[in-house]
């Protein structure tokens, strides 16, 4: 009926709002048993109407049958890997390529970002919803992990706002925080299940369970980095506007993320980073650094090895400092 399907809208509506304002502001705009109480409202409204069911709606996160095996996907823009510097000369040297390359009165921002680590995930969205979700593979071909990333709570099934491309792809690390880590590893030993050795190993094994309820039990969450493919409209000049953009879709971004005016900055932040990185609450193994102006990019193109605009500065292993 008209009015039942105009309620379930709105619900879903104010569901998703609460959503984005807690997993992509980090600023919830109820408390969680407010939230619960929506939920519970729409599951029971569902219940009696299956048919206006649809699968956007915020209900319908988790995979009922596990899946027989995988299915491949094509990357039709590849999911570049970097390349590493490990200390400030060999950042300067990155800078150095780049102000030659564009010359010395091109000045250029670069964007800084805790390397995640976790297990990088391609999400590929057509008229605002997500249609696929895929792991890196080797860049050029991945798996299908859609069952699975449709139980993690940062990633919207829907895009927020308007103005998105009819294509986007959104590109970003699943990661697994290190409290629920330990919750994980606690559960398992108590009941005589394996545990993981790390946070990266976590995420990674519970993107690929055939089983989506299994993975739905995990404590995965997203930040996005970057954006693939785009058809059907456009983006900012700039990428940390992007990622600022991108917020604004609905997705989590990095709230440690900064654009610095020159490498002198990336200097800086690396200090700032490295100081804190125990006191995160993930595991980060470096810092990526970015061009920001997306025509630079352009300019600079890539090598065999990644962008030629882009580095990752790799922290020492955390298990190396403690000893
Ligand atoms: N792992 C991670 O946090 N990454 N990875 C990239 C990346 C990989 C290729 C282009 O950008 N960026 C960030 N923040």
């Amino acid at each position: 009926p008209a009015a039942i399907s105009q309620q379930l809208d709105e619900l879903r509506a104010v569901i998703n709002q609460h959503n984005y304002r807690y997993y992509a502001m980090d600023d919830p705009s109820v408390p969680d048993a407010e939230y619960d109480r929506l939920m519970r409202q729409l599951q029971a409204i569902e219940a009696d109407y299956p048919e206006a069911v649809n699968p956007e709606s915020p209900t319908q996160r988790v995979g009922a049958e596990p899946l027989e095996g995988f299915q491949q996907i094509q990357h039709e823009v590849p999911m570049l890997s970097l390349d590493n510097v490990f200390n400030s000369e060999e950042l300067l040297d990155f800078d150095r390529r780049i102000t030659e390359r564009l010359g010395s009165d091109t000045p250029f921002r670069l964007v800084c970002e805790p390397k995640l680590d976790g297990a990088a995930v391609s999400l590929l969205y057509r008229h605002g919803k997500l249609e696929r979700g895929a792991t890196r593979g080797d860049g050029a071909v991945g798996e299908d992990i859609t069952h699975n990333v449709r139980t993690i709570k940062s990633i919207p099934l829907r895009l927020m706002g308007e103005g998105y491309p009819d294509v986007i792809e959104v590109r970003g690390e699943i990661y697994m925080p290190k409290k629920g880590f330990d919750e994980l590893n606690e559960r398992a030993r108590a009941n005589d299940e394996k545990t993981f050795v790390n946070p990266r190993n976590a995420a990674a094994g519970s993107l690929r369970m055939l089983d989506a309820r299994i993975t739905a039990e995990r404590p995965l969450e997203m930040c996005c980095y970057s954006v693939g493919l785009v058809e059907g409209g456009d983006l900012p000049a700039g990428h940390y506007a992007i990622l600022e953009q991108l917020q604004q879709w609905g997705f989590r971004i990095n709230s440690e993320m900064r654009v610095v005016d020159n490498v002198q900055g990336c200097l800086e932040y690396h200090d700032y980073l490295l100081a804190k990185r125990s006191s995160l609450p993930y595991d980060i193994d470096g810092i990526v650094y970015k061009v920001d102006d997306l025509e630079l990019q352009q300019e600079l193109g890539f090598t065999a090895k990644g962008p030629r605009w882009a580095i990752a500065h790799k922290f020492p292993a955390e298990e190396e400092i403690t000893k």
